[in-house]
């Protein structure tokens, strides 16, 4: 879980962040959703503990993350996984290369211990054959299985994805955003994904915070999401054509 308090940050005279507060439970599929520029990345770096806030605490399982000392900071560090956008696979490594790279860095496991977890996590993600190849060889869809593959070696308590669909066709999209989602439930992980994707929103979204100019301006669940009366949620979220109609079908079929 984690709890965030009244969180804070600026960069020169922009206030990015104005007061966030929120929890993220574990188990769950947390999203981040807002427009360009309301500071959604910055937050997600916050959490990562990339940024420190100016103002306010965050807590990662009962710890505040400003009273740990740097060793522990990075033995948090370990606990996190990361899905970043467009990948950022090794295009060097082959596709096992990538994911045993965090085991090879951070754990004293044998070669022949590592391969067994990289045989593990491959096979959650659905990619028995692709071992041996390049990111180069393989489609994005399996790129991002790889990243997913590669975040969760480790067995992380906390997952973070940036924009885990971008550059997918909206099939390969859903079925990236339903194994994060499994993945999620099934290990107990506090997942937290920065999208845009409306579809992710209806597909996985159990906890939406919606950021408005550095304001968290509301939050609530994917049922909740599309019956708010909120303005600035309604107007995001009914941004698209198909999605008005949806809305529109929606208030016909409760009056
Ligand atoms: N390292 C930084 N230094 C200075 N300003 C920054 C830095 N990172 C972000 N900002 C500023 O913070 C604001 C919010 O940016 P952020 O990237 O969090 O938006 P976002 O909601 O993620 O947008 P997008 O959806 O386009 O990625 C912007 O005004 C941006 O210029």
């Amino acid at each position: 879980m984690i709890e965030v308090e009244d969180v804070h940050k600026s960069f020169g005279d922009n206030h990015v962040l104005k007061g966030i507060s929120t929890v993220f439970e574990k188990g769950k599929t947390n999203l981040i959703i807002g427009q360009s520029g309301s500071g959604k990345t910055v937050f997600l770096k916050c959490l990562l503990g990339l940024f420190e806030p100016d103002e306010g605490q965050i807590c990662y399982n009962g710890q505040y993350y400003s009273e740990l000392s740097n060793s522990e900071r990075r033995d948090l560090r370990q606990e996190m996984g990361m899905v970043f956008q467009g990948s950022a696979l090794f295009d060097s490594m082959t596709v096992e290369g990538n994911v045993m790279f965090p085991l090879d860095m951070f754990t004293k496991q044998s070669k022949s211990e590592m391969q067994d977890r990289v045989d593990f996590v491959l096979k959650r993600v659905n990619l028995v054959d692709a071992h041996k190849r390049y990111p180069s060889e393989i489609s994005g869809g399996m790129q991002k299985r790889v990243a997913i593959a590669r975040a969760i070696v480790m067995n992380p308590k906390y997952l973070f994805c940036d924009e885990p669909n971008s550059g997918l066709d909206p099939k390969t999209a859903i079925l990236i955003d339903n194994l994060i989602h499994e993945i999620t439930q099934e290990y107990d992980i506090t997942t937290i994904i920065n999208t845009h994707d409306m579809n992710s929103v209806m597909e996985i979204g159990e906890k939406i915070i919606f950021l408005k100019n550095g304001y968290k301006e509301w939050e609530g669940t994917n049922k909740e999401i599309f019956k708010t009366d909120n303005e600035a949620v309604t107007d995001f979220v009914y941004s698209s054509e198909l999605f008005k109609k949806v809305r529109q079908m929606y208030i016909e079929e409760r009056n």
